[in-house]
């Protein structure tokens, strides 16, 4: 288990990690969502050692590793930019770590040739790191990190090189790759779809704290604050006054799908719209406010909608009321 003890981090006058606390169990695909600038990666260079905390401690499987030189934290790191040896092959690259270490040649060998299977790239261990696709090269680096058998992985938007099609197809052999590990990952991204896909739980990284933590379902559906209702899904959640549904004292938080078109709560008209495959969402202009709807069949700005909604959240003061 790893544990994350009052974490506090500035640079100068910006604090930047607010006293973050958080209990990371073994085997767990835990990801950090915020958007950029919220300290995602400061989090993973304090963890990892890059970066001095300024207070707080990291206690991995009951050590503290706080105090602790980068190379003796036993912790991998995967950047965004992998950061490959560009002149060496795909088998020296995987193997670098390991004879830094002084490992033997056949040990070498064999660690390699296993690791090189588990990611699939076996018959390119003797090309050129240059010469293989992106997504290769992220499996290649992926290869080196896991052949150090650390105790765990810090990953920093490793599939953010990748083209969309790519990228999807990284996440699920990335999530694989976790599973038959049982490796603890700590992975950070911007992108709410893929902290969503791939995480066991989600920690929601908003002016230095962790604003909620949760599996992605609940952050979906029970979204702590309106900042992270706003925050994850496609589209943001909506907010209306409750005296619109005869709630007093609370706003109304309700996704686009939470509504049933040509219901007659409320009338919209449509400013704009964008398509999804079979599925149009709309946003309309609902008496003085904005509100997403997702809708299917032929629809044109101005167009007049009724809606009522079927399923919400009741908010005071930002924070959600409603319990799971
Ligand atoms: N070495 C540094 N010196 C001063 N300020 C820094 C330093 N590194 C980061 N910052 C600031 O700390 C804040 C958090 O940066 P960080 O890189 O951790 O954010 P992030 O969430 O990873 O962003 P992104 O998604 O854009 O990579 C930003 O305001 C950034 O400008």
């Amino acid at each position: 288990m790893i544990e994350l003890k009052e974490l506090v981090k500035s640079y100068g006058k910006k604090l930047v990690l607010n006293g973050i606390s958080e209990k990371i169990e073994t085997g767990e695909f835990f990801v950090i969502l915020g958007p950029s600038g919220a300290g995602k990666s400061t989090m993973l260079k304090v963890i990892a050692g890059i970066e001095e905390l300024d207070s707080g401690s990291i206690v991995v499987d009951g050590k503290d590793i706080s105090r602790l030189p980068p190379e003796k934290r036993n912790l991998a790191m995967v950047f965004q930019n992998y950061a490959l040896y560009p002149n060496m092959t795909v088998f020296d690259n995987i193997a670098f770590p390991l004879k830094m270490k002084g490992v033997s040649r056949d040990k070498i060998k064999e660690k390699v040739e296993r690791v090189a299977r588990l990611l699939g790239i076996q018959d390119l261990l003797k090309s050129n790191v240059t010469k293989i696709s992106g997504g290769q090269q992220q499996r290649v680096a992926i290869a080196r990190a896991i052949v150090r058998e650390p105790s765990f992985y810090l990953l920093d938007e490793p599939l953010s090189n990748l083209d969309a099609r790519t990228r999807f197809k990284a996440r699920g052999e990335l999530k694989r790759i976790q599973k038959e590990l049982g490796g603890t990952f700590i992975y950070v991204t911007h992108d709410q779809k893929e902290a969503m896909s791939l995480a066991d739980r989600v920690a929601v990284l908003h002016e230095g704290k962790f604003e909620q933590v949760g599996v992605p379902m609940e952050l979906y559906e029970y979204p702590r604050t309106k900042w992270v209702g706003e925050f994850i899904g496609d589209f943001p959640m909506n907010f209306i006054p409750g005296d619109w549904l005869g709630a007093q004292g609370v706003e109304i938080g309700f996704r686009p799908e939470w509504v049933k078109l040509d219901g007659n709560d409320f009338r919209g008209t449509v400013s704009s719209m964008e398509s999804v495959g079979e599925y149009t969402y709309l946003f309309l202009d609902v008496k003085d406010t904005k509100v997403i709807v997702k809708g299917s069949g032929q629809f044109d700005v101005g167009d007049e909608v009724s809606f009522s909604i079927n399923k919400c959240r009741r908010f005071k003061d930002g924070f959600i009321v409603d319990q799971k």
